[in-house]
C-alpha cells in the first residue's frame, strides 16, 4: 500500500508527463478528464496532508499573493541583444567577417525562426525552477517567477536534477490567443494590444500572477547561459539538450553547412511565416560552434557570432475604417 507522500510523488511525476505531452509536444496521451482527475486527486492529497506541498508541484503554478513591485535581478552573465540584418549583402558580410576571424575552421550555422516574444533567463537548481527573470536592460532584471511558473509548457522540474542550469527563451503570446485577448477587451471598452509581442510582455509582468495565468502564453527556449554537470560544444546539441531536460524548443531549426543554406532558409520561412502558431519576425543565425564563439567574443550589446536576419515589415491588411462623412 503506498504512503500519501508515495502517492503524491507519483501523481506528481504522472501529470508533469501530461503536462509535457500536451503543452511541449501537443500530443496529449489521456483525455481532459482523466488529466483532471489525477490533478483533483493530488490537490485533495495535499489539502488533507499539507506538509506534502512541494515548490515543483503542479498545483503550486499559480502563486497566492499580489505583488506590490518586481525585485530588480542581477543576470549572471549579461543577456546579450543581436545586431541585425535586413538583405543578403549584410548577411554576406557577417559570414566574410567571421570567416576572416576563424581562418579557415569550418564554419557551419544554426538558423533558428525568431519568435516575437519577450526574452526570459530561468534559473534551475538541482533540477527545480528558481527564479525566472526578464531581460530588462541585459545586466538588471525584473524577477517575474510567479508569472512565467504559470505558463504550462514550463517545467518546474527537469527531466533530470543537474546541480545549476540557467538558461533563456522567448515568452510568446500565440497568434489566436492575442486575437482572443483584444476582442475580449474591446468588448470590455479597455484597449488592445498593438501586437502579441506586447500582449506577452504585458502578461508577464502583471502583479497579480492570477492575471498572468489567465492570459495563454507559450515558451521556447534556445540557449544555455550556465551550465554544470554536462559538457555542451555546439547549438545543435544545445537545442537537442534544452529538449531532453524537457524544456520546450522550437524544432524548426536547422543546421546550416553554408551562409547558402542559411539563405535558402531564411528565404522559405519568409514564405511559411503565416503557417505559424506564433509572430515571427526573422531568422536568427549562429555560429554552432560553442568553442569557435569563444574565440569570436561579444560587443557590449551583442554577440559576434549570431545576427538576426530581419523579415521586411509585413504590409498590414489596411483595416478599411468606415468614415461618417456628415
Ligand atoms: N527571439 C528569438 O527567437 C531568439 C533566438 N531564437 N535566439 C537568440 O539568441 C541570441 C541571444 C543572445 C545571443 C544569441 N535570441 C533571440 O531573441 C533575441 C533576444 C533579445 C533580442 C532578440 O529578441
Amino acid at each position: 500500500m503506498e504512503t500519501p507522500r508515495e502517492r503524491a510523488e507519483k501523481l506528481r511525476e504522472e501529470i508533469r508527463k501530461h503536462d509535457y505531452h500536451y503543452y511541449v509536444l501537443d500530443q496529449p496521451l489521456i483525455s481532459d478528464a482523466e488529466y483532471d482527475r489525477l490533478f483533483r486527486e493530488l490537490v485533495e492529497l495535499e489539502q488533507a496532508y499539507p506538509d506534502l506541498v512541494t515548490p515543483d508541484s503542479p498545483t503550486q503554478r499559480v502563486g497566492g499573493e499580489v505583488l506590490k513591485g518586481f525585485t530588480p535581478v542581477q543576470h549572471r552573465v549579461p543577456l546579450l541583444s543581436l545586431d541585425n540584418a535586413f538583405n543578403e549583402r549584410e548577411l554576406r558580410d557577417f559570414n566574410r567577417r567571421l570567416k576572416e576571424r576563424l581562418g579557415d575552421e569550418a564554419v557551419a550555422y544554426v538558423c533558428e525562426l525568431k519568435i516575437d516574444g519577450v526574452s526570459i533567463a530561468l534559473v534551475y537548481q538541482d533540477g527545480v525552477l528558481m527564479s525566472g527573470a526578464t531581460r530588462g536592460d541585459g545586466i538588471v532584471g525584473e524577477d517575474v517567477t510567479a508569472n512565467i511558473r504559470t505558463i504550462k509548457s514550463l517545467p518546474l522540474r527537469l527531466t533530470y536534477p543537474l546541480p545549476r542550469v540557467e538558461v533563456r527563451g522567448e515568452v510568446y503570446m500565440p497568434k489566436e490567443a492575442f486575437a482572443r485577448l483584444n476582442r475580449e477587451r474591446e468588448d470590455r471598452g479597455e484597449k488592445t494590444f498593438a501586437n502579441p509581442r506586447n500582449a506577452a510582455a504585458g502578461s508577464i509582468r502583471q502583479l497579480d500572477p492570477k492575471v498572468t495565468a489567465g492570459r495563454t502564453l507559450g515558451l521556447l527556449v534556445y540557449d544555455i547561459l550556465h551550465l554544470e554537470g554536462k559538457e555542451i560544444d555546439s547549438q545543435r546539441e544545445t537545442l537537442e539538450f534544452l529538449s531532453e531536460l524537457g524544456f520546450p524548443v522550437d524544432r524548426n531549426f536547422r543546421w546550416c553547412a553554408s551562409l547558402d543554406e542559411v539563405l535558402e532558409y531564411c528565404e522559405e520561412w519568409q514564405g511559411r511565416r503565416h503557417e505559424l502558431p506564433y509572430e515571427i519576425d526573422g531568422v536568427v543565425v549562429k555560429l554552432n560552434s560553442l568553442p569557435a564563439r569563444q574565440l569570436l567574443g561579444a560587443t557590449a550589446k551583442s554577440p559576434r557570432w549570431a545576427i538576426a536576419y530581419k523579415f521586411p515589415a509585413e504590409e498590414k491588411e489596411t483595416k478599411i475604417v468606415a468614415i461618417e462623412l456628415n
